[in-house]
Order: structure tokens, then sequence, then C-alpha cells
């Protein structure tokens, strides 16, 4: 079984919700025949919002930029994972989606928040895994891939695929090469990072985007430039990489935490 990505690596405009979903709406509209699934970058569709911006820019995942962005999905009949600043019960999360045309599959909230999102954004408190395409999802966001319980946590659950979103700025680039590669070879699962890339806020972004093999090989890596790059996953790697020992069923120390079944084929790991 396989699935034909494309990572967007493309930069944002922080707090211009309608340049980014414009960006977005023709990316998906020119998206090449059979591609199943763009990964986009960490906050999308608003970009780093301000303190001072936030009110003003978050929307409701029913709001009208997501809406904007079902349509396009449903009319390309392709699949995003794409970030957003998301207000829920009066709380503002650095959010992403897994987002088909049936709708939204994922809803994934930062829960290990950068320096620059606290003020901004509050911490979410589950890391959700979903089916999709006969194969498990979990998303991380930025920061998050920085702690090993993260991935692990979704691992757990059978991830099978891990998405990153990443707003990930210079000097950190070569954090997140070091630790996506750690990530999917130590829970034997794929693992795809779409960085964000020039610059925006006094920061530069450092782009850099890539996918990993569950066997810890990098697939794909990209320069610091926008750059539009498809590849296909084959989860035929996954099933050698476990053939002769699989971490997590071998693992002798869990994570601490409860994990629910939220829907068929889904769940959350629960942060304690
Ligand atoms: N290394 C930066 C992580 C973040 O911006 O979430």
């Amino acid at each position: 079984m396989t699935l034909h990505i494309q990572l967007a690596q493309i930069p944002l405009q922080d707090g211009d919700t309608a340049a980014n979903l414009a960006r977005v709406l023709a990316l998906i509209a020119s998206a090449p025949a059979g591609t199943d699934l763009i990964v986009f970058p960490e906050t999308t569709l608003m970009g780093f919002p301000s303190a001072e911006e936030i009110a003003a820019v978050a929307e409701p995942l029913h709001g009208p930029t997501l809406a904007a962005v079902q349509q396009a999905v449903r009319a390309a009949n392709v699949a995003v994972a794409i970030g957003l600043a998301e207000v829920l019960d009066g709380r503002y999360y650095n959010t992403t989606v897994l987002l088909t045309p049936e709708g939204v599959q994922l809803a994934y909230r930062k829960t290990h928040l950068w320096a620059s999102d606290v003020g901004v954004f509050e911490p979410g408190s589950q890391l959700p895994v979903a089916t999709w395409r006969g194969r498990k999802i979990g998303i991380l966001i930025c920061f998050d891939i920085e702690f090993p319980e993260t991935a692990r946590a979704l691992a757990s659950q059978g991830a099978e695929l891990l998405l990153v979103t990443n707003g990930n700025m210079d000097p950190y680039g070569p954090v997140h090469r070091t630790l996506m590669t750690a990530r999917a070879l130590e829970n034997q699962l794929f693992a795809v990072m779409v960085n964000r890339c020039g610059s925006g806020g006094g920061l530069d972004f450092a782009g850099e985007s890539m996918v990993v093999t569950p066997g810890g090989d990098i697939q794909l890596a990209l320069g610091r430039d926008q750059a539009l790059a498809s590849t296909t996953l084959d989860f035929a790697l996954l099933d050698a990489s476990r053939r002769d020992y699989h971490y997590l069923s071998q693992r002798r120390i869990a994570l601490a935490g409860e994990t629910s079944a939220t829907a068929a084929g889904a769940s959350a790991f629960l942060i304690p």
C-alpha cells in the first residue's frame, strides 16, 4: 500500500489569513495528478499571530477559512495536513488538522509550546491518532518533536505515519533534521515534516522539510527555499522495518497516561 504525498514548503504572511489562504487554494488546485495528501507548515492559514492579533484572526474548525479549504479539497479530491490558529471555547490553540474530502479526520492542538507560542496559544492535552486510507496517522507540531514522549504516545496507539507541521527557525534546523530521523527510527514509522521557509517576525525559517522512512533513511530532504516536492510512501518499508524486531512491543517501560478510544479506528493519548 502506498500514499502519494506532496510537501508544500512555503513562506507565510503572519496575521494575513487572506494571503495565506489564496496561496493554499492555488496549491491545492494545482496538485499533481494522483496526489493523496499535501502537507503544509505550522499555522499555515494565519501565520504566527501576535498576542494582540490572535483574537481577530483565530477561527473555529467550522470557520470560513477552513470551509474554503474543505471546498478546495473536495474539488481536487486530495487531503491536506494544514495548520491554523484555532479558537475553541474562548481559548486559542496552535492546531493542525488532517482534512480530507470527507471532512476533518484529525485535529491536533500543539501540546508543547515554544517560547513564542506562550501568551498566544494554550497547550493541547491530547495526542490523537486516526485511521485514513487504512493507515493510522498522528500529527505533531514543531517543538513537540523535541520530546520523544510525543511520537511514542502516537506510536503506542499504532501510528504508522507521523505528520509534522513546522515553523522551525534558525538556528534549530539541524535539531529537527536529527530528531525527525530519531522519531521515525525509534518508533518504526514514516515521519513527514514540512517547515515554513522565508522570514517573518524577525525570524528566518530553516525550511529543510523531509521524509524519513521507518528504517531511519532520509527519503526526501529539501533545502531552505520555497519548494513543492512529491514522493511516495511505500508501507512495505514499515513492515520490513518491523520484521526482525519491534521496539513498541518489546519495550519494557511504558508511558504514564491513559489512552481512550474516540471513534472507529481513532484514539487519543491523554496527557496526565
Ligand atoms: N525549535 C523551534 C520550535 C518551535 O518553534 O515550535
